[in-house]
């Protein structure tokens, strides 16, 4: 069996702290990790948090628009590799053999925001026993310079591509939560939740909810959109909080 998981930038970073740790809250995830049956059968993505959004949002960079200023690229990316160091360690020292991958030198968008993103070396790796843990980044975009590239993105570029028979997403809330506050149990069409889904409550580029929702309805896998105490859960086989199926799967 394959997961990919999504650690929300929100969980495992103070959201509000610049590039701070929130080191109980990485070390819970790293220990689900580690003790799951899952074993190395895992690709790991993680989002911003502090690390990426403040820098993006001080340069004016989201996932549509873009910098050709060389010292914000610098600073974003720099910061993302600093949050991947800090992910991939804590993985290492909890005995997963994680090993880091940055989508800025590999992937690419078209003038109409298409995303390439080459995939080999993440099969290759986890083929080989690693453990890939990719994150949200820039990306090279033509005619706009660098944009970002949220790690939801990734998930949907990375699920099929590793065949994946799991895919979570573990952000700070519980689920996707309705205009009640109610977790939504399945969400099949965006236009069905629009009205509940906003943005992000912290500084972030990539749209929040909202943005997480449609990127994941792309996939034909259904995906799972929990918070950190079902992380466990997950990765035993349950289906925790709110199962997204834009595609035909089940
Ligand atoms: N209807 C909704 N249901 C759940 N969360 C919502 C909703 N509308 C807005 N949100 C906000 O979306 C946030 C989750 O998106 P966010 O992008 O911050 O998560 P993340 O992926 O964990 O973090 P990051 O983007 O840094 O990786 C929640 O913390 C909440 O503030
Ligand atoms: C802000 C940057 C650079 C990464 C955004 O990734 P996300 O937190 O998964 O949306």
């Amino acid at each position: 069996m394959t997961v990919v998981l999504k650690l929300g930038g929100s969980v495992i970073t103070q959201k509000d702290e610049p590039e701070t740790v929130d080191r109980a809250a990485l070390s819970d995830a790293v220990s689900a990790i580690a003790e799951s049956a899952v074993g190395d059968d895992i690709v790991v993505v993680h989002g911003g948090g502090s690390f990426g959004h403040h820098h993006a949002a001080e340069y004016g960079v989201s996932t549509t628009e873009g910098t050709h200023d060389g010292d914000g690229v610098r600073a974003i990316h720099g910061a993302m590799c600093r949050l991947n160091a800090a992910v991939v360690e804590a993985l290492t020292d909890a005995g997963v053999p994680a090993v880091p991958v940055h989508p800025f030198s590999a992937a690419a968008r078209d003038a109409d925001g298409g995303l390439s993103l080459p995939t080999a070396q993440v099969t290759t790796l986890l083929g080989e026993g690693f453990v890939p843990v990719l994150h949200g980044d820039l990306v090279a975009h033509a005619g706009a310079g660098a944009t970002v590239l949220s790690g939801d993105e990734l998930v949907v570029e990375l699920a099929p591509a590793v065949n994946a028979d799991r895919v979570g997403v573990c952000s700070t809330v519980s689920g996707v939560l309705d205009d009640d506050g109610t977790v939504i149990d399945r969400i099949e069409t965006f236009e069905a939740v629009a009205s509940a889904l906003g943005e992000s409550e912290a500084t972030d580029v990539s749209g929040g909810m909202a943005g997480k929702v449609r990127a994941l309805l792309a996939l034909s896998a259904p995906a799972l959109v929990f918070g950190p105490d079902a992380l466990p859960a997950f990765l035993a086989g349950e289906s925790p909080g709110t199962t997204i199926a834009g595609g035909d799967a089940d």
